[in-house]
């Protein structure tokens, strides 16, 4: 079983639920996120936002934090090959920030086309 397909599937499962506990747990970006995810649903609920609504807005949840546990590690790796200040690791952490940027503007978009209907 250890080493068997399913054996290795489930070992991988669990290394990416403990990735996901760390950045949970560490990462104050992700949590950040995480509050205005909970926040979004709480919103969700009190609206009663239709199911597509739904599916939008965990979408949009799910582009921000999946982007910023990736410029998380791209940040990581980073400082890991080359901890010294260089231009090069410089210009690759802004283009992951960027990459946040853009998700979370989408994000921000989405939210306003679900719930600008109901507050005004
Ligand atoms: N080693 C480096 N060499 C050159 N520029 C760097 C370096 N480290 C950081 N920078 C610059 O500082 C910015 C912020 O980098 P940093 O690693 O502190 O990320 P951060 O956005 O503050 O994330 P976090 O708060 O999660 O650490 C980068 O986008 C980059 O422009």
């Amino acid at each position: 079983m250890k080493d068997s397909f399913l054996g290795k599937r489930i070992r991988g499962g669990g290394y990416a639920i403990k990735g996901a506990w760390l950045l949970l747990k560490h990462e104050p970006s992700i949590q950040v996120q995480f509050v205005l995810a909970v926040s979004v649903c709480i919103a969700g609920w009190y609206f009663e936002i239709t199911t597509a609504e739904w599916i939008y807005q965990f979408i949009a949840i799910g582009l921000v934090m999946c982007t910023e546990g990736m410029n998380t590690a791209m940040e990581a790796m980073a400082d890991f090959v080359h901890p010294d200040f260089h231009n090069k690791i410089g210009h690759i952490k802004d283009i992951a920030a960027g990459a946040v940027f853009i998700a979370a503007v989408i994000a921000t978009i989405i939210a306003g086309f679900i719930y600008f209907p109901y507050i005004f």
